[in-house]
């Protein structure tokens, strides 16, 4: 499909505001999307992503702030005069119409002539690889072939920004890792601005250039997947991007201020990450420990032991009686007692009284 000419250097949300009853539901949300870039607003329920991306589609009217597409101030343009491209989780397909004349029916509304729609919706059909499931109606379409639709018709636009929220929610786990895919191919075909709403870390770090981490209708960290998963910002952070085990201890040297340095808590070394009182939470991921002798070796008692392929992911128990997750690639059996270790870099040090992530996603 040739590259669209809608194409933007950016849009920027300007301290965008929105409550519902004077309850804010997204507060002073400042963020700049380059064109092409794919940007993903990641949280737990609740924490205002949708209302961020109705905001953006002009779907709901905002509180305070402003955004701006280029030079063009476009919050106070009406949604259908945005151009914006849309795919939810219910596909809001017509089911009277056939896959073409879904693709083709905002085509038809901008009165594109019929050839060049015809052309249009080809290129479409072939990029969801649909082109053989043109002449059927949604009903004889699977889940996942009706999410393509879908993508087909907003992207048949050439839209200047692609906004999705939760796309893949409604598909089963085999289909959603085929989707995440295709969603994946067709951005790098068409290069398309597109912001993707999701609550699940591992969707938001496989396809986006960029995440926003919001909690309670604000922003914890904006970053690159790398960033955001090996130097979370705060706990809330770390907590919802798999930093399971969590040890809440007393500093023993190295409180105070800055972040970067070294700190010990009783027999863990770690890595402050911010200022530190005198009580503190070690942050550690499954994946972070080894099996055997090593830095901040402690000995455990291995209670359950889940087989994943070449891995176990296994809960132990510390001699001071925490849980302790570990991924394990040795087998483990419950009732053996291990030593494990983990390098202090690893060990993300947060204030005590830092927030955490909902214990669902941890
Ligand atoms: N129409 C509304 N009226 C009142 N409160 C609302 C409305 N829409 C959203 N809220 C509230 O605003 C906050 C943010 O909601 P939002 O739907 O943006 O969250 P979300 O992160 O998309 O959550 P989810 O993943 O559950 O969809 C929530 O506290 C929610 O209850």
């Amino acid at each position: 499909m040739t590259r669209p000419d809608t194409r933007i250097s950016e849009l920027r949300l300007d301290k965008v505001s929105r409550g519902f009853g004077g309850v804010p539901a997204l507060e002073g949300l400042d963020l700049t999307i380059r064109g092409g870039e794919f940007v993903a607003l990641l949280g737990p329920s609740g924490c205002g992503k949708s209302t961020a991306l109705n905001c953006l589609a002009g779907l709901l009217p905002l509180s305070g702030g402003s955004i701006w597409l280029d030079e063009r101030r476009i919050d106070t343009v009406p949604p259908e005069q945005r151009g914006f491209g849309m795919v939810f989780q219910n596909y809001a397909l017509f089911p009277h119409m056939s896959v073409r004349a879904n693709i083709a029916f905002g085509l038809r509304m901008a009165s594109v002539a019929k050839a060049e729609s015809r052309r249009r919706v080809d290129e479409a059909l072939s990029l969801v690889q649909l082109g053989d499931h043109a002449a059927k109606f949604p009903g004889q379409l699977s889940g996942g072939q009706q999410q393509r639709v879908a993508i087909a018709r907003a992207i048949v636009m050439e839209p200047a920004l692609v906004l999705m929220d939760e796309p893949l929610s409604n598909l089963d786990a085999k289909l959603r890792l085929e989707m995440r895919t295709e969603i994946k191919r067709i951005h790098q075909t068409l290069g398309l601005t597109t912001v993707y709403v999701t609550h699940d870390q591992e969707e938001a770090l496989s396809l986006a250039d960029r995440l926003v981490l919001l909690r309670d209708g604000r922003v914890q960290q904006v970053g690159t997947p790398e960033e955001v998963y090996t130097e979370p910002a705060n706990r809330f952070v770390a907590g919802f991007m798999g930093y399971r085990n969590e040890f809440e201890l007393p500093v023993t040297s190295g409180s105070g201020a800055g972040a970067g340095k070294s700190v010990v808590l009783g027999d863990l070394t770690g890595t402050r990450r911010e200022d530190l009182g005198e009580t503190a939470v070690a942050a550690i991921r499954p994946e972070d420990f080894t099996v055997g002798d090593g830095p901040n070796a402690m000995e455990v008692d291995v209670e359950v032991v889940e087989y994943q392929g070449r891995e176990q992911a296994v809960q132990a128990r510390t001699a001071a009686g925490a849980p302790l997750h570990l991924r394990a690639a040795a087998r483990l059996a419950p009732g053996d007692r291990v030593t494990v270790s983990v390098p202090p870099e690893r060990v993300l040090v947060f204030a005590a009284e830092s927030p955490a992530a909902p214990a669902e996603v941890s």
